[in-house]
């Protein structure tokens, strides 16, 4: 089965298009406002009107209140990805949209809380966890060690994401086995600022894994 990917924090039509014509499987919108790759909702909502129906649009929450969610779900994505949320709200809000729960990985400990996940998620996004003092639990360009990954039985279909590029794909995956990969910061020319060339490496590269 080929590998497929993820672009994630997609801000301009210029850039959205060229994840599109690149390959991607899904396209990522982020939903929070300390963000540099934050996004309106008519914002989103004018990028999600170019996506063809076989690319994916999931909506990048950080434990969202009822009102972000709502107006963020108006704007028509197909999946909303959650960090930080509980399994409790991750299963309220999958009563309305799929959802794929973040986990974030530092040590082996950490991979536990997939399992918590069972009934209240449709796939699991494995991140690199961010310091405390980090300003995103996510989008930092962080990798994790890929190996804690090997030969883990998995309660639910995931996807790998942290500190991806055209350079380390390859071997993130002969690692992992993932078959999905997600990607924000190592397709940037600037926290925020995608880079339609690093788009289109980077997805050379995965449809060469
Ligand atoms: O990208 C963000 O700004 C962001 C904000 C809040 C939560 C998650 C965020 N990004 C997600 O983080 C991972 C990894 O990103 P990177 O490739 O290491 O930069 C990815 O799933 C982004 O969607």
């Amino acid at each position: 089965m080929p590998v497929t990917a993820k672009i994630c924090g997609l801000s301009t039509p210029e850039t959205l298009d060229a994840a599109i014509a690149g390959g991607a499987s899904h396209v990522g919108f982020v939903f929070f406002p300390p963000s540099p790759r934050n996004v309106g909702f008519d914002q989103a909502r004018a990028l999600i009107d170019r996506v063809p129906p076989h690319v994916g649009t999931v909506g990048v929450f950080v434990d969202p209140d009822e009102a972000l969610l709502g107006a963020a779900l108006a704007t028509g994505i197909q999946a909303a990805q959650l960090h930080k949320t509980a399994p409790d709200r991750a299963a309220a809000i999958r009563a309305r949209v799929p959802v794929w729960a973040a986990v974030a990985v530092k040590t082996r400990a950490d991979l536990d809380q997939a399992a918590g996940y069972r009934g209240a998620a449709d796939r699991i996004l494995y991140d690199a966890k961010t310091p405390d003092s980090a300003a995103l639990p996510g989008g930092m360009g962080l990798r994790f060690d890929w190996k804690l990954l090997e030969s883990l039985p998995q309660p639910l279909p995931w996807a790998l994401s942290g500190g991806l590029d055209a350079g380390n794909v390859r071997e993130a995956v002969g690692t992992t086995q993932a078959k999905l990969v997600d990607i924000s910061s190592g397709v940037e020319r600037a926290p925020g600022v995608k880079d339609v060339a690093k788009i289109a490496a980077f997805l050379q590269a995965v449809a060469q894994c």
